[in-house]
């Protein structure tokens, strides 16, 4: 824009002067942008036709936002810039068609954060009660798509996530990672030396234990659906002075009116939850990419080296592994296994053809742009 190359003011009125014409190009420009959106939809109906239009397509946002921290000069951040478009386009989205967004709730749980880093702001919440709710609902036409943990960096695997994709036909579309910061939370009419109870989701008890073993050793600690509904069942029992306290994260807290006694008490300062977006659709590569297979092996000696041993010939380069138990035999084995690369890519197709040989199944979970924000 013509006005970035004319030199600042620097006076307090010519300042915001200034400011208000960037606003009012910043404002028409973002109009033009949406329009141009819109006008994408019709094309889209033009050529997909009824029910089948894809209008959200992750490969082409997690471009746009790559683009924006690329080129970005400052003195905004790349990534503070990227959350400004990532909004943008939300909003624009919204205008092609508005996108329900199922996740593991209720609302104010750290799959809610989630969901909002990865779509912006602009979605309709759909919080759902379990995880295998979320597969539903969007298995159902309820939802576009779902949001759903599935590792953390202190804690690990989540299993029920893993376990919901053996009998899922949805597709991982996306991953978003997501610092997880947890705090004890009361009712603020409880003291807090009163506290008998810890209640939170197990994953989250588990990322503050040692914490918890140290400051509170004679509290019993009690799993409960998600941190979100620890944080509400707090609230319900102050109202009636039950001093019980829970672990959620600042949403939960400002949500449920709680009070933070202790901050950031997560065991490992870098504590990281990934989360999955699930939904009905094959995302095209954006260069640069990951897949997630599922892979039922033979109960055999050497079976896990020959699936290993495809990735290491072709150099496609593995980024995680996970055993659960087959269900269907009893010592048999089912891997998830996620790696670099597009599941279209010539050396990951080789791969996939010849893990196709030497197992009994292969399911391609997924191919989705590697995590911008
Ligand atoms: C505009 C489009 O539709 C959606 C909105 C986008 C945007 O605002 O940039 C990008 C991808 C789609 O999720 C598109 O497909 O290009």
């Amino acid at each position: 824009m013509s006005n970035s190359k004319q030199a600042v003011p620097d006076t307090l009125p010519l300042l915001r002067e200034r400011i208000d014409s960037i606003d009012s190009q910043i404002q028409i420009l973002i109009n033009e942008r949406a329009s141009c959106a819109q006008k994408v939809a019709e094309v889209k109906l033009a050529e997909q036709g009824g029910e089948s239009v894809v209008f959200y397509r992750p490969e082409r946002e997690a471009q746009v936002l790559r683009r924006v921290m690329e080129r970005n000069e400052g003195p905004l951040g790349n990534e503070e810039m990227a959350k400004i478009f990532r909004q943008v386009m939300s909003s624009c989205l919204a205008l092609e068609k508005p996108m329900r967004i199922a996740f593991l709730g209720p609302e104010g749980t750290f799959t809610q954060q989630a969901a909002l880093k990865h779509f912006g702001k602009s979605i309709v919440s759909a919080p759902m009660a379990a995880i295998d709710e979320v597969f539903r609902e969007v298995e159902s036409g309820a939802a576009n798509y779902g949001v759903v943990p599935v590792e953390n960096s202190t804690e690990g695997v989540v299993n029920h996530t893993l376990d919901s994709f053996r009998d899922s036909r949805l597709k991982i579309c996306g991953e978003v990672e997501e610092r997880i910061h947890h705090h004890l939370l009361v009712s603020p009419n409880i003291n807090s030396e009163d506290v008998t109870h810890i209640y939170s989701h197990q994953q989250s008890l588990a990322q503050c234990r040692a914490w918890l073993d140290r400051y509170w050793p004679h509290a019993e600690r009690i799993a409960v659906s998600s941190n979100a509904e620890a944080a509400r069942l707090a609230a319900e029992a102050g109202r009636s002075g039950r001093a019980i306290a829970a672990i959620a994260g600042e949403v939960a807290c400002e949500l449920y009116g709680l009070l933070k006694v202790s901050s950031n008490i997560e065991d490992r300062p870098d504590n990281t939850t990934r989360f999955l977006i699930v939904g009905n659709q094959d995302v095209p590569p954006s260069g640069k990419d990951k897949t997630s297979l599922l892979i039922s092996a033979k109960n055999e000696p050497g079976a896990l080296y020959r699936l290993l041993e495809a990735f290491e010939r072709h150099g496609v380069d593995m980024t995680r592994l996970e055993t659960r138990p087959s269900l269907m035999s009893r010592w048999g084995y089912i891997f998830y296994i996620d790696f670099v690369g597009h599941y279209l890519d010539e050396d990951c197709r080789a791969v996939i053809d010849e893990l196709r040989e030497r197992a009994s199944e292969v399911k391609v979970l997924g191919s989705y742009p590697v995590a911008v924000l």
